[in-house]
């Protein structure tokens, strides 16, 4: 049923007290208007309709319309009319206002008020009010309008078409609202949200800060504007981003103007600003006010001007300019929104700044974390990988992606369920963990690792960090310094330090179990001779290849070098001395096997001494001591044999021990003395020289022979010093008997091997010459076969050098070594002495006869000197007579003798000496 006039009324008073001080919706409005349309066009089709309605007064209808107009003033509400076919329309009181014209003036027409509209939204206004005329549908449009001060004002305008009998749009009618406020809110939010998005999405504000300039002037109508960056380093505002109008007049304006202002600068705006830190208004810049670039400013037609800081957190990280066309009074919205927006985009600045800086140090720490030597790790709390850098992936072998759906426990092969739940517990109580562990390769190889623990943060949740390093060859290198330390670098055999943990343990459980062990002491024989004569290099060959024996004549048993040539060899369990016994004897067959050394064929034997845990020592030191001193035993013995260990031994290597400490002093304390043994002519029975033989007149032990200490100088290294002192000391002697006017005499002296080998024996021979002022020619050198044979090379050079001083050089022993008579005829030898060993059983054993006879013929046909040893008889002497040996030494002539009884003897032997008659030799 069509509402009726007291219907209407009644509904626009309640329109207008529904909500008091709230203006009503425009729907309710559109509502009311639209039912006020249809009784007026229920009136006009039926004008029975009209003669129903009751008579209406002139007070109700001036009260009605009196209320609709202040009903609209409250709402800012006009309502309009527009009847096409005359042309004619109306508008309320309210419409005059919001289109700011006066209500007696003329109501404007379309064109006239079409020509108001925005340019930008014109076209729109029209094609939705002809769309709407068209299809006879209601609109709805928003647009700007020019109000005749020039001010643009937004409004919102419904029109509803009226079609007549025919359906044709005859008429239309709506309301126009100012909607302004909410139309610049919505646009300034609209420009907030555009220029929190640009920020958001960019990687640098500064990229798009041009494009926020342009957002921000198209908004408040601006033409151009910038933005200024404080660099306090320089002392400068630097401006960093520019945006204009595409106009060549605009963008002149920041070329023509200076992008720095140096700091603090007064008339600068943007310094200005910075100073004041808030937003700062210049109605017009070009009158040069306050206004550093009035001048351009003016040149470009800029006038209206506003400067704000973007601040964050109290702090000014930059500062936005604006210019307008138009001088412009500052306007309080204006201000809190550069307000707002200075502080929103100063935000932003800061929090990308802060996320750049994140990301950068995040790229920093990935690269570093990627470029890292060490493998890292992180994975959750259950084990399961959450992440892993390339050197991860890497030594494990496996692709980024299997291990991201691993668990830890896939490759950690000492990380259990149990352990790893330990491991987070502690982590997660913030406890840094350090361990070590074997990792598994994919390949199923492991390697060693040290890895060290800790809680990460990521997005919020706890995950555990493993920083991994591989050890292999940390591992290795220790094991390396840890077989060094145990080890006998030549060798490879375990040296002493191993040799007596080992031997500490073996005697604990020997004890233990109440059984037996033995400790084997091997020195090698004659090595001392052999590294002096063939050099250090076949030496360390002669050491290697012993211990190579040693170890292979040992099956299992534990072997060791302790230094030099001695080793020394742990038997455990062992049942009987039958079982030991049974041991020495194999070492002593397998390294006395010849070996080419240096071209030559070296058979070297060794001394052992054995001692046996509990009987010989309860503690590794007494039974190593005990088993050296019987290896001593063994020396003594001959060499090349074995010796158990018994007290008696103790007491004599004391006495050893003591002499050697004896014979260091020997010297300076003048306790040696030399005796001169004569080689006498065979022919004449005149002495032709003498041999020095050291003695060592001991305080306490009585005259010593060389043999009781000779031995012990050579071991001990004191045979150099000795032989220096007996040279000098026959060379002396020598020059004393020329003193004496007594005839010229060759005194012999004999050289040690290691002196033999020293460095300075010619140099000190030479000196003992010149210092005593000797003829070289008088001295002798006695060396023996083995002292040539073991290094020629050398031996051809020393002699070759004493040759060259005039020294004469004999062989002595001559027989018992292995030369053969071609090898002598290399040397520069002057003399051969036979070996009393072939004198002694001469006459009478053939053999003995037979290298004697050969010998001295040998002699002969060399040119050299052939003087027999040992002859205490006068069958031996009128043998070598026969077989007109030159010259002959011996008891039978006379013993060693001081230097005062050989002097009387030298006396008694100028007078005419007997001597055998040669007798041709028996063919
Ligand atoms: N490096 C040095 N060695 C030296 C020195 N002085 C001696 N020696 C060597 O010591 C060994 C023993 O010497 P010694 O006890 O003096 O014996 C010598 C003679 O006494 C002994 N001899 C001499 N004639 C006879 C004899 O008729 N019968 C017999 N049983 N023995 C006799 O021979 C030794 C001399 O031998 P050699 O030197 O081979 O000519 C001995 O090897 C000495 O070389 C020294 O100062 N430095």
């Amino acid at each position: 049923m069509q509402p009726n006039y007291s219907t209407l009324l009644k509904q626009l008073k309640q329109l207008g007290a529904a909500n008091p001080g709230e203006p009503p919706g425009i729907e309710q409005w559109m509502e009311f208007l639209e039912q006020v349309s249809n009784v007026c066009a229920d009136m006009a089709l039926d004008p029975g309709n009209a003669a129903r309605i009751r008579p209406v007064s002139l007070s109700e209808i001036q009260e009605l319309s009196s209320r609709i107009e202040e009903t609209q003033r409250i709402a800012g509400l006009g309502d309009w009319s527009f009847d096409r076919k005359s042309g004619q329309g109306k508008w309320s009181r309210e419409c005059y206002r919001i289109f700011g014209l006066s209500p007696s003036a003329p109501m404007p027409t379309y064109k006239e008020l079409s020509r108001q509209i925005h340019r930008d939204d014109r076209l729109y206004v029209k094609d939705r009010v002809e769309a709407a005329l068209h299809d006879a549908r209601k609109f709805e449009i928003e647009f700007r309008y020019h109000l005749p001060d020039g001010e643009v004002r937004w409004v919102r305008a419904i029109g509803q078409p009226v079609k007549n009998a025919r359906g044709q749009v005859c008429r239309l009618f709506g309301t126009v609202m100012d909607v302004n406020s909410r139309k610049l809110i919505e646009v300034r939010q609209s420009m907030e949200h555009t220029v929190a998005r640009l920020l958001a999405e960019c990687d640098s504000p500064v990229e798009v800060i041009p494009e926020i300039i342009e957002t921000i002037c198209s908004t408040f109508g601006w033409v151009c504007g910038a933005l200024w960056m404080p660099d306090k380093k320089a002392g400068l505002l630097r401006r960093a981003a520019t945006w204009a109008l595409p106009r060549p007049d605009i963008e002149q304006f920041f070329h023509n103007t200076p992008d720095q202002i140096p700091l603090p600068a007064g008339a600068a705006l943007s310094s200005r600003t910075l100073r004041v830190a808030r937003a700062d208004w210049f109605p017009d810049a070009s009158r040069g006010e306050h206004f550093e670039r009035a001048k351009e400013a003016a040149a470009t037609g800029l006038h209206g001007c506003l400067a704000f800081p973007l601040q964050a957190a109290g702090e000014i990280l930059g500062i936005m300019e604006f210019f307008g066309l138009q001088p412009h009074e500052a306007d309080r919205e204006t201000m809190q929104s550069a307000h707002f927006i200075g502080r929103h985009i100063g935000q932003f600045f800061q929090r990308k700044q802060v996320e750049i800086a994140l990301r950068e140090s995040e790229a920093h720490f990935r690269a570093l974390v990627e470029q890292a030597s060490d493998s890292f790790y992180v994975h959750d709390m259950n084990g399961r990988f959450i992440d892993v850098n390339q050197r991860g992936c890497e030594g494990l072998g496996y692709t980024r992606e299997e291990l991201l759906s691993m668990s830890v426990q896939d490759i950690d092969l000492d990380l259990t369920t149990r352990e790893l739940k330990k491991l987070t517990g502690k982590l997660t109580a913030g406890t840094p963990i350090a361990r070590e562990s074997r990792y598994q390769r994919k390949d199923g190889s492991t390697f060693p690792v040290e890895i060290r623990m800790g809680p990460i943060d990521i997005n919020g949740r706890q995950h555990l960090l493993s920083l991994v390093r591989d050890v292999t060859e940390r591992k290795e290198m220790q094991d390396h310094i840890q077989h060094l330390a145990y080890h006998d670098s030549l060798t490879n055999l375990p040296n002493r330090a191993m040799f007596n943990r080992h031997l500490c343990h073996a005697i604990d459980q020997a004890a233990r179990h109440g059984k037996s062990l033995a400790v084997l002491f091997i020195d090698l024989d004659r090595f001392k001779y052999v590294n002096d004569t063939l050099g250090h290099d076949a030496g360390d060959r002669l050491l290697q290849e012993m211990s190579r024996r040693l170890s292979n004549a040992l099956h299992g048993d534990l072997v060791a070098r302790l230094g030099g040539d001695e080793f020394v060899v742990l038997l455990e369990d062992i049942h009987d001395s039958e079982h030991v016994s049974h041991v020495a004897q194999k070492i002593l067959t397998a390294l006395v096997e010849e070996l080419p050394l240096n071209g030559q064929r070296i058979h070297i034997t060794a001394s052992i001494g054995v001692s046996i845990f509990p009987e010989d020592g309860e503690d590794e030191f007494a039974l190593m001591k005990h088993a050296d001193i019987a290896m001593y035993r063994a020396k003594d013995r001959g060499k090349n044999n074995f010796q158990f260990y018994s007290a008696y031994m103790s007491q004599h290597a004391a006495k050893m021990l003591a002499l050697e400490s004896s014979l260091r002093r020997a010297i300076e304390r003048e306790e040696l003395v030399l005796y001169y043994q004569g080689k006498v002519e065979t022919r004449t029975g005149r002495i032709s020289g003498v041999e020095s033989l050291v003695r060592w007149q001991h305080p306490e032990l009585g005259l010593l022979s060389p043999d009781q200490f000779i031995p012990l100088a050579e071991e001990t290294g004191l045979i150099v010093p000795l032989s220096k002192w007996v040279l000098r000391e026959a060379c002396k002697q020598v020059c004393e008997w020329q003193r004496q006017n007594l005839p010229p005499l060759n005194v012999a002296v004999n050289l040690s091997a290691r002196q033999f080998v020293d460095d300075h024996l010619l140099e000190d021979t030479a000196l003992v010459l010149r210092e005593l002022g000797m003829d070289p020619t008088l001295l002798e050198l006695e060396i023996t076969e083995s002292m040539m044979m073991h290094n020629p090379e050398h031996t051809i050079q020393i002699l070759q050098g004493l040759k060259a001083m005039g020294i004469r050089i004999a062989i002595d022993d001559f027989g018992i070594g292995y030369s053969s008579l071609s090898h002598l005829r290399q040397f520069p030898i002057d003399i051969i002495k036979i070996d009393r060993s072939f004198i002694q059983d001469v006459p009478g054993d053939p053999a003995d006869e037979a290298i004697t006879e050969a010998i001295i013929a040998m002699g002969k046909s060399l040119k050299i000197t052939v003087v027999a040893e040992g002859v205490e008889k006068p069958e031996q002497l009128q043998f070598l007579s026969d077989l007109s040996c030159e010259e002959i030494q011996g008891y039978f002539f006379s013993k060693p003798l001081p230097a005062k009884d050989f002097t009387k003897l030298l006396w008694r032997n100028l007078a005419p000496v007997a001597v055998p008659s040669r007798r041709p030799a028996a063919k």
